[in-house]
Formats: structure tokens, C-alpha cells, sequence
């Protein structure tokens, strides 16, 4: 019996947000600051990481930084894969207004806050990343992922701003306004792809699953303006 795969079978990508930080917590912007996971962050990953010892996945794949890798490395165990990491699978650069809370924002930098609330694709906040930018560098870097490993199933564990440019390209929806899906930490999602050349032909099969996270605490909530609470 062959045990090359053919070249028509679908790439099966398991796609993870990170598990919690304490800026989450605080709604702060993170983007490419490297920022531990907190405790639930760990008890979030633990949990994950037995939930996914029960998939056949060849490969795992992070982001480069810290919350990223942290949260793979119990996945990591259970399954006796190594981590690979990318740089181009790290969250939007949010440039100067890293490590700061709206209020903060709204305070230091009126305008780019004030345009920030607009979501358009074109708008970055000061030496940061727009939506469109990193739409092309990670859905590219999807694609490139899906390429190398066409047919396997890939655990990639990456951020809330990658899950959203998918969800977004999946559902065809454009890139400016605020974001339409639930994108919880440490979250189960499953995507195929069919034609890496194609990588915007993506197929959702699972979403934002967290019943390996029952009775942890509850996850901060956001309303349709990131980074704001709902109360
Ligand atoms: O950078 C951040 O603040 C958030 C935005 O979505 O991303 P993540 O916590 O998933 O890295």
C-alpha cells in the first residue's frame, strides 16, 4: 500500500489562539510584544495539549513568540513533535501603541485612535501594520504552511488577528470593520485547505471550541470595538 498522499487531498490545519496573558486580561494591545502567558494562560495550554494528543498531526507550527510557543510546548509533549517556529505567523504590528490599554491610546495618540475605531484595511496605528498588510503576509504564510505539508494535518498555534484574517477570507467578508467571530484563547479551530496555490479557498470546520476549557475562568470579553469590555 502507497503511503504518499495525494496530491488532491486537502491540508487539515488545527488553528490555535494562544492561551491567556495578563495583558489580555487587561485589554492591552500586545501585537509583536513578547508577553508570557499567565497562569490560566498555562492551565490553558495543559488542557489543550491533552485535548490534542487524541489528533494524528505530523507537524506543529508557532508563532514566534512567547505566548505562542508557551502554549504549544504541552501539545508538543503529548504528541512527541517538535515545535517549529515563524515569524510570519505572529499577531498585527500595533507599533507605537503596544502595551497600551484603549483609554491610553485614546489619551497619547487621539487620532490614530480615532481612525482606529473606523476599521479600515489601509489604516495601521503609528509604525505599525495595516489590515491588509498582514491579510497578505499571513494568509500567505497559511498557504506556504499548507504547501509544504499538502494532505498531512498541521497543528499551527498563532493569534486572535491570524484567526480573524481567516475567518474573514473563509466567509469572503472584507477586511475593514470590526471583527464577526468569537476568537477565544486557547480555542479549537479546524480549517482545510484545499489548493495551497488557492489558500483564500478556505473550508471552516470548527470554530472557536472550548469545551476543554469548562470551569477555567472566564475569558475577558470584548465588544465589536476590540480591546474595550462590554460592561
Ligand atoms: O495583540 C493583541 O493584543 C491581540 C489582538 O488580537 O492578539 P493576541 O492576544 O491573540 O496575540
Amino acid at each position: 500500500m502507497s503511503t504518499t498522499t495525494p496530491d488532491s487531498a486537502p491540508t487539515d490545519l488545527i488553528l490555535i489562539r494562544h492561551g491567556e496573558t495578563a495583558w489580555n486580561r487587561e485589554l492591552r494591545f500586545q501585537g509583536h510584544a513578547d508577553v508570557p502567558l499567565n497562569d490560566i494562560g498555562h492551565e490553558q495550554a495543559r488542557r489543550l495539549g491533552l485535548r490534542l494528543a487524541g489528533e494524528t498531526a505530523r507537524h506543529l507550527i508557532s508563532s514566534d513568540l512567547m505566548r505562542a510557543q508557551q502554549t504549544a510546548a504541552p501539545a508538543a509533549q503529548q504528541l512527541a513533535l517538535p515545535v517549529v517556529t515563524s515569524v510570519a505567523l505572529r499577531e498585527q504590528h500595533f507599533g507605537v501603541v503596544e502595551g497600551m490599554r484603549a483609554d491610553e491610546i485614546q489619551s497619547q495618540h487621539p487620532r490614530a485612535w480615532e481612525e482606529w475605531l473606523e476599521f479600515r484595511e489601509d489604516h495601521a496605528m503609528p509604525q505599525g501594520e495595516s489590515a491588509r498588510e498582514f491579510h497578505a503576509r499571513v494568509i500567505g504564510a497559511l498557504g506556504a504552511v499548507a504547501a509544504a505539508h499538502r494532505g498531512q494535518r498541521l497543528i499551527v498555534v498563532t493569534h486572535g488577528g491570524v484567526l480573524d484574517m481567516v475567518w474573514r477570507t473563509a466567509r469572503g467578508l472584507s477586511l475593514s470593520g470590526p471583527r464577526q467571530s468569537e476568537i477565544p484563547n486557547a480555542g479549537f479551530n479546524r480549517i482545510r485547505i484545499a489548493d495551497p496555490a488557492a489558500p483564500d479557498a478556505i473550508e471552516i470546520v470548527e470554530w472557536a471550541d472550548t469545551r476543554h476549557l469548562a470551569d477555567l475562568p472566564p475569558q475577558p470579553t470584548y465588544d465589536q470595538r476590540r480591546h474595550l469590555k462590554k460592561d
